[in-house]
């Protein structure tokens, strides 16, 4: 056992031939590495530890509640608005002014905490980059610590890539879009940190090392006195939220800056936290910029929170969309709210057509018709009121930010202007209104097809990829293994494609072998042996047919992933 911070002392750990100067009751269980060991500094893990100590019950006790939350769904209940939180909704409060720094949001991009990309991003001409530790990164020890550097590097501008491969040297231009960051949920543990014997809980990990490394930086570089910025994943309650508003009060405390200083936007993205979104604002009303609508896992989450609900099955994925009336009450709710309240309404990732296009290198026509999806979706968007959106790629960045400019005009944002007072009237049947359309043998066949090929990207270190011209990711790979689920559980008929096929464990099984084999023909012989795919499939078939809906497709697989040093892979 080489981690020693937990015995009453401070302790150098030796791992794999270097030590990390742990404070008392830290463990590290990661690969040793010298670059890394400038970010797990002895007073960024007290700063980390003191966090975890703070919070965990607080934590537990969140997670416990979801837990409760399923067991009412599971029995029939629907999520609603919360009586005894009426006063929240009623209330003339508002959320503090937005900082100056990002009155602006009209285009972020996102990405995965990935060295060239940040670069990439940072220069891409959008307003803001969130940087991804969450739906795009694949939660490894490498690419967590390596993401920690590289964060550190952007925040101080001294990043840069050199790509030998290409003769090219990457560095960041004059002028760069606004850094967020995107912690884990809280449902995430980071297994290679422990603090008191228990894993440390993931987002407190990815918080508190880069809070505390950029936090001076920040504010004096890129948020004019405010900062550092956070998008905040997951959350289904505002006591969740709670939680968060007080590590930033602690963060603040701790460090000494003025309290409101750091700012979050949160995504709205799963079901019962569309009944909760004057609530999370309430709890967040000195650190909020605005909410974002998360709407794949928001799509994920409606059958998740349905999954006892057999009347409320999803048709094939690709038909659930913005165009659904759930989706588009759900978006017209989310920019009422952020409105009245002040703050940014942001849009999501994705086009008309239901899915996250990216743009198409050798296909103009293609491109071309990709792009025009991407176009509809942002001008439903920015028409009805958001402030800005998500691009997945700085290919789709002209023409996003060309429909919020010609919309817009020179405004900054449409908080003032778009108070969509309309939307005050969408009830809890709006919201949670069925989808529609059909259910096709294809469907099943492509969420099997995406599901394992993203979990054999996601064992191998890569969180985010494109497959058949879309982005998918951690929300979109969950979406696919719901659906599956949910279909096996109940048993669906295809009706779609005029097959009448019922979905039951034999067909599923007869579907699985036959997209593996079409995956290996697809990428080949030799990477399809040298890849995760048969482990990736065994994963994803034994969550789409157990009895009970695993919470999430990251949390089983997470185990595959953890490496402790020096001795191999262990559990949890
Ligand atoms: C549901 C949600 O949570 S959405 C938010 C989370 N998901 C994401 O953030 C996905 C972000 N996007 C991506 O990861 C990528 O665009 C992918 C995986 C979808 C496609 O990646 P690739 O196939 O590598 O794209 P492609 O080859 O076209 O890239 C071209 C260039 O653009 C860069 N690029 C592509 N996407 C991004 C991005 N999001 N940020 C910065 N740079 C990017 C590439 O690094 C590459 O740069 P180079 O020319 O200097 O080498
Ligand atoms: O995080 C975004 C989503 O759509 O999920
Ligand atoms: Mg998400």
């Amino acid at each position: 056992m080489m981690g020693l911070g937990y015995h009453g002392y401070d302790a150098l750990q030796k791992i794999g031939g270097g030590a990390y100067n742990v404070p008392d009751g830290v463990d590290i269980r990661g690969r040793y590495n010298e670059e890394f060991s400038k970010i797990l500094t002895k007073d960024a893990l007290q700063f980390v530890a003191d966090l975890q100590r703070e919070f965990r019950n607080h934590i537990k006790y969140a997670m416990e509640c979801r837990k409760e939350a399923k067991r009412r769904y599971n029995e029939g209940a629907l999520p609603c608005f919360d009586l005894a939180t009426r006063y929240v909704r009623d209330g003339d409060w508002v959320c503090a002014s937005v900082p100056p720094a990002v009155a602006d949001r009209k285009v972020e991009i996102t990405g995965p905490v990935e060295r060239k990309m940040i670069i990439n991003a940072l220069n891409s001409g959008a307003k803001v980059f969130m940087a991804d530790f969450e739906d795009a990164l694949s939660p490894t020890w490498e690419n967590l610590m390596r993401g920690q550097v590289n964060l550190k590097d952007a925040v101080e501008g001294t990043i840069s890539f050199n790509d030998t491969a290409r003769n090219r040297v990457y560095k960041l231009n004059n002028q760069t879009a606004k850094l967020f960051v995107r912690p884990r949920g809280w449902h995430l543990p980071e297994a290679h940190i422990f603090i008191d014997g228990e894993p440390a809980a993931g987002c407190l990990v990815d918080f508190g090392l880069y809070f505390y490394h950029n936090f001076a930086n920040f504010r004096r570089t890129q948020g004019a006195g405010f900062g550092p910025f956070f998008y905040l994943p997951k959350m289904e309650h505002s006591r969740e939220a709670k939680i968060w508003n007080s590590v930033f009060e602690r963060a603040e405390k701790m460090t000494g800056i003025e309290r409101g200083s750091i700012r979050a936007t949160v995504l709205i993205e799963t079901l019962p936290a569309v009944f909760q979104m004057d609530e999370i604002l309430y709890e967040l009303r000195d650190h909020s910029v605005g909410l974002n609508c998360g709407r794949w896992d928001y799509i994920f989450s409606y059958v998740k929170t349905f999954q006892g609900h057999p009347d409320r099955l999803l048709p094939d994925r690709f038909l659930v969309g913005m165009g659904q009336h759930f989706m588009r009450s759900y978006s017209d709710l989310l920019i009422r709210t952020c409105h009245r309240r002040g703050v940014h309404a942001m849009g999501g990732m994705g086009s008309l057509h239901y899915a996250a296009q990216i743009p198409i290198r050798d296909d103009p026509k293609a491109n071309e018709a990709a792009l025009d999806l991407v176009r509809k979706d942002k001008l439903r968007e920015v028409r009805a009121g958001h402030d800005g959106t998500w691009a997945s790629h700085p290919g789709l960045i002209p023409a996003i930010m060309e429909i919020f400019m010609t919309n817009m005009g020179n405004t900054p944002n449409l908080i003032e202007k778009m108070k969509r007072e309309d939307a005050a009237n969408l009830t809890e049947e709006d919201l949670l209104e069925r989808p529609r359309g059909v259910r096709t043998m294809e469907g099943l066949r492509l969420n099997t097809r995406v599901g394992i090929q993203y979990l054999a990207a996601w064992l191998t270190g890569t969180g985010s990829v494109p497959l058949y011209n879309l982005m998918e990711d951690a929300a979109t790979a969950e979406i696919s293994r719901v659906q599956n689920w949910q279909w096996l559980k109940y048993g669906v008929d295809l009706d779609g494609d005029g097959l009448g096929v019922h979905v039951n464990r034999e067909l599923f099984g007869r579907v699985v072998e036959e997209e593996m084999a079409r995956i290996e023909r697809q990428v080949g012989p030799e990477r399809f042996k040298r890849g995760m795919y048969k482990q990736a499939c065994k994963i994803f078939t034994r969550q789409c047919t157990a009895p009970t809906l695993d919470d999430f497709l990251t949390f089983d697989a997470y185990n595959h992933i953890v490496l402790h040093h020096p001795k191999g892979t262990s559990k949890l």
